[in-house]
């Protein structure tokens, strides 16, 4: 694990965003498109702000986040909500977006279909991970019902997932599809996530799943 610690949350926000752009900028070199991966949750607003006025060629990246909240996608608990706010306008209005939800009351009556969408774009090229302060990162949550199937190598690309400290049922994108990104981020901050962290690199997945990408990641933080 590499970490790379900021001055200060602002400065962080900026320069990852900087960091996610040129690298989603050099695969487009050698590739036809992008395919990148970003978390929900209250943590990575900025850094979308700051993206989506970058230049880039954003009709060539395809952008999907890493877990859903089964929620409408007005509700204010919505990822998909979130990033058509603030990632998937101005410049990367032009970005191809990936959806992870789909108007239905249980995420099952669609997982079919958006399992096929999504394993159509991987693998993921540039994949940026948040994290809780229990440990999960995208909707993989310690003690959630289908933690251990999700954790397997042969699991589908996305699963619904529900309990641990979910509040809402979730749709999420697995271990294998997490693990076979080609460049993998985490951005946390403040001083109980970092210990999180910390105490996560000597667990197992199944009681701290961020610990699934933790050798190959990046790992951003600031107080
Ligand atoms: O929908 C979600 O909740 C996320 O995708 C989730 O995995 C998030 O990254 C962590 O829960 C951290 O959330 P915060 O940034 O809000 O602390």
């Amino acid at each position: 694990m590499e970490l790379i610690e900021y001055p200060d949350r602002e400065l962080m926000m900026i320069d990852l965003a900087d960091k996610l752009a040129a690298e989603l900028n050099g695969y487009l070199m050698n590739h036809e498109w992008a395919t990148f991966a970003v978390p929900g949750g209250t943590t990575p607003g900025p850094i979308f702000d700051t993206l989506s006025g970058i230049k880039l060629d954003w009709s060539r990246v395809h952008v999907m986040l890493t877990d859903e909240r089964w929620v409408p996608e007005d509700h204010p608990r919505s990822n998909t909500r979130l990033l058509r706010k603030h990632l998937l306008r101005d410049k990367a209005e032009a970005a191809k977006y990936i959806p992870l939800h789909a108007d239905a009351m249980a995420p099952e009556d669609r997982i079919d279909e958006l399992s096929g969408n999504v394993a159509a774009e991987l693998p993921i090229s540039v994949l940026l991970l948040g994290m809780g302060g229990d440990m999960h990162t995208a909707s993989l949550f310690p003690g959630a019902d289908r933690l251990q199937e999700a954790l397997q190598d042969d699991a589908p690309p996305l699963m619904a997932m529900r309990g641990g400290g979910a509040n809402e049922p979730r749709i999420t994108l697995t271990a294998p599809v997490l693990k076979g990104a080609m460049s993998t981020h985490v951005v946390i901050t403040g001083p109980e996530k970092r210990a999180a962290l910390e105490k996560a690199q000597k667990m197992k997945p199944l009681d701290a799943p961020i610990a699934l990408v933790l050798r190959e990641a990046k790992v951003h933080w600031a107080e």
